[in-house]
């Protein structure tokens, strides 16, 4: 069975952030997911508090967290390999495992960063090293890498793209974030991606392309793809990360097919 997990900064937008658990809840989700959830990287204790509470007053499971992108609306893409907001995402890492700590969660999603005008992409690469080694070591659960599209700048477009860092890292934890929707719009071959490394996606996004909207509302074989992917052994969520401005989001996946096995983590 799928274990379905709703990305509450994409989806439930119409609501303020700490009613979001509860409205995935109400739909009858138990796992959610979410990109860092403040402008900075390092909120207020009230506020971190606040977000804990609400998670658990929910009664769902936070199942993955992004660590501080940046100004994600502004087009940031991630401070891993960005020079001048090191100290940022630094100071954000024991933010990011203190929340992990409280709620369970295990997967946090590391955004690579765009291409700085005027620095040498080999400085922002060996950075980037350093600074995931850095992610792995402050969390207890595996950071994710992902290929993004839709930001011009950033230099991971393909699953090949993200194992290659990968690969250069002396990490047992981490692991690729295989969002189909991106792979897509991307060009990438999705289930020659899966074919090659499956061993190494620790986590599964989705959206329907063109669009980002929900599954059924373009033309992408997603649940060919889920089914591939578990076929390949992978059994972690699938991350609902697509744009809806339906009433009902979630018409395509009946009721009872969206309660995950809370147990498991994404890895
Ligand atoms: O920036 C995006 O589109 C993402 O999917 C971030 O996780």
């Amino acid at each position: 069975m799928t274990k379905w997990t709703v990305n509450c900064s994409i989806l439930y937008t119409g609501l303020p952030l700490l009613e979001r658990p509860a409205a995935a809840a109400a739909d009858g989700f138990t796992a959610v997911e979410f990109w860092w959830p403040w402008p900075v990287a390092v909120p207020g204790d009230r506020e971190v508090e606040a977000f804990v509470r609400a998670v658990e007053a929910a009664g769902v499971r936070l199942t993955g967290l992004n660590f501080f992108a940046g100004d994600m609306p502004g087009g940031d893409r991630g401070l891993v390999s960005w020079p001048d907001r090191s100290r940022e995402l630094l100071d954000n890492i024991p933010m990011v495992a203190a929340i992990g700590e409280r709620l369970g969660c295990r997967a946090f999603n590391a955004l690579y960063g765009n291409r700085v005008e005027g620095t040498d992409p080999k400085e922002q690469d060996d950075l980037a090293l350093e600074l995931l080694t850095a992610c792995a070591r402050g969390v207890t659960g595996t950071v994710l890498l992902e290929p993004v599209s839709g930001a011009p700048r950033y230099p991971l477009l393909t699953a090949d793209d993200a194992v290659g860092v990968l690969d250069r890292l002396d990490a047992p934890n981490v692991g690729l974030l295989a969002d189909f929707y991106h792979l897509a719009v991307n060009g990438d071959d999705v289930p020659a991606a899966i074919g090659r490394h499956a061993a190494r996606v620790a986590h599964v996004q989705i959206a329907d392309s063109p669009g980002r909207g929900a599954p059924g509302s373009g033309a992408l074989p997603l649940r060919q793809w889920i089914s591939d992917v578990h076929g390949a052994g992978y059994d972690g969520y699938i991350g609902l990360e697509y744009r809806s401005e339906e009433p009902d989001a979630f018409a395509w996946l009946p009721r009872d097919e969206r309660a995950a096995d809370t147990e498991g983590s994404s890895t």
